[in-house]
């Protein structure tokens, strides 16, 4: 009786398995926006799952007493889907229990902050500086998502695994773009190996070209985080082979949302011609004219992208409105013992607490009556920056410990992505007009919804622009001032 309240049993322990099937992301919001509770309880077969909602009962939850009690667990998550052998996963939670993994300890130590992520960054971008004027081609007509997904991961991977990064082969891309859908099924079906067959071959290929580019010594030449896991992986007793399967951890931490973020980013702004413009003279207004030299005809213009976030304010309250707007972060956590939340209700031990994102960034409480709609200004005000640096209000990258340390390497290279777009092109929607697709087939497990379909574009490269030579970095912090 005391444990939260139990709601939709109509078919006993199915209706929960039910619900998110056809409701997919949007179950745990709908329940709550019928039921107005603050937090409830769910019964799936063997688990007992508790939905917090409230934000006085998430920061319970998060505060530093609690950090016992609550504990995050990724770990299950990325051995589950990187298709560990029983004996690996035996060595990993031996050696890690649930502190997280030789990944995540990684990225925390080389992405956060500091010289390391800079280097990361700057590598990323001078890939998409290189590779943007030949993909984004005058009257190019493609799916804008597919457009800026191709680019961030050539970008971003490109940066990590260094000049023998596999996925520069399509073939191993392709393999990528065909076990994503497959992650549904390894969580949720019972037969992963007949629902998720075309799935489980794509991870095949790619774990083997990992398996390649390791043994090769692609790593040696690569950010130093991924030889570092790798060695770690394999002093905890992990055979090559296995090891190399735990890149499948890092592509998907890496891959799973930067690319749908870029698309709802562009998307926003591509359809509002206030928002676009703003942008574009605010990116304008921090360009500098390189001296003209004899080798060229074309005037070249330079644009140190690490200046964005500090000068450009209508594209970074874009960025952090898409996020709070679309996010369908959901974190979970495991119950270590029973225990009574605020005094008032009982959890016990073993169950997994979700929050779900979606109910803290679409609360009016916290965002005002215009909370559950799209505002490209909301961020330009005083009031709203201030709830960025509170996850009671703003968690589109989780909270506590095991908040997103790659938060920073993403946001700098879609920035800098988006940037070099709108400096460079108009896009057009084929259709005429833009029409915002749904998304109601995104995946539960992914922190950024993607959309039901593309938006076919047609790119123009601008008129001035065409006798102009672009040059983009990532300078350093002192080229700002
Ligand atoms: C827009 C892009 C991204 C979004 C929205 C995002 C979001 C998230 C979220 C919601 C979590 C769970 C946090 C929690 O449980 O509290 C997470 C964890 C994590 N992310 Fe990201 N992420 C993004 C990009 C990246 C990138 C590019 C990397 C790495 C290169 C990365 C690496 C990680 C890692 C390692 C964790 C696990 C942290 C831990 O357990 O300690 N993420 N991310």
């Amino acid at each position: 009786k005391r444990e939260p309240c139990l709601l939709e049993t109509k078919v006993p322990f199915l209706d929960s398995a039910i619900g998110i099937l056809r409701h997919r992301v949007n179950y745990l919001v709908n329940l709550r926006n019928t039921y107005g509770v603050s937090i409830h309880t769910l019964r799936m077969p063997f688990q007992r799952l508790y939905v917090v909602h409230a934000p006085e009962l998430i920061q319970f939850i998060q505060s530093k007493a609690n950090a016992t009690t609550f504990v995050p667990n990724l770990l299950d998550f990325g051995m589950l889907f990187s298709g560990l052998n029983v004996d690996s996963q035996r060595c990993l939670r031996r050696a890690f229990g649930l502190q997280g993994n030789a990944f995540t300890m990684s990225v925390h130590k080389y992405l956060l902050s500091g010289p390391s992520l800079k280097a990361a960054t700057r590598a990323a971008v001078d890939r998409l500086s290189a590779s943007v004027p030949n993909n984004f081609q005058h009257n190019r007509q493609e799916g804008l998502l597919e457009l800026v997904r191709r680019e961030l991961t050539l970008a971003l991977t490109g940066a990590v695994y260094g000049p023998e990064n596999p996925y520069d082969d399509p073939e191993i891309e392709a393999g990528w773009r065909d076990f994503v859908p497959g992650i549904s099924h390894l969580l949720y079906s019972p037969f992963p190996s007949l629902t998720a067959h075309k799935a489980l071959r794509g991870r095949s290929r790619v774990i083997d070209a990992f398996r390649k580019y390791f043994e090769t010594g692609g790593h040696l030449q690569a950010f130093p985080m991924v030889p570092e896991m790798y060695e770690m992986n394999k002093s905890h007793g992990l055979t090559s082979d296995e090891a190399a399967k735990m890149e499948m951890a890092t592509s998907l931490a890496m891959l799973s949302s930067g690319a749908v973020t870029s698309f709802w980013l562009m998307f926003h702004i591509l359809s509002d011609a206030t928002a676009l413009q703003n942008i574009r003279k605010e990116l304008l207004s921090i360009i500098k004219d390189e001296p003209e030299s004899a080798e060229t005809t074309l005037r070249t213009k330079m644009l140190n992208l690490n200046s964005i976030k500090e000068r450009c304010p209508t594209l970074v309250a874009m960025m952090n409105e898409t996020l709070r707007y679309h996010s369908t972060v959901i974190n979970i956590k495991q119950v270590q013992h029973d225990t009574t939340l605020a005094d008032e209700y009982l959890l016990k031990k073993n169950a997994i607490v979700m929050i779900p994102g979606q109910s803290i960034h679409h609360n009016t409480d916290i965002w005002g009556p215009g909370a559950k709609t799209f505002d490209h200004h909301r961020f330009l005000s005083t009031e709203s920056k201030k709830n960025l640096s509170s996850t009671s209000a703003f968690r589109p990258f989780g909270a506590g410990v095991t908040m997103c340390p790659g938060r920073h390497f993403s946001t700098n290279v879609i920035l800098s992505l988006v940037a070099m777009i709108v400096l460079q092109y108009d896009v057009m929607p084929q259709a005429g007009e833009w029409v915002a697709p749904t998304k109601r087939n995104a995946d539960l497990w992914n922190a950024m919804p993607k959309p039901d379909w593309d938006v076919g574009v047609w790119l123009a490269k601008i008129n001035e622009e065409k006798e102009v030579q672009w040059k983009f970095l990532w300078g350093d912090d002192a080229a700002i001032m």
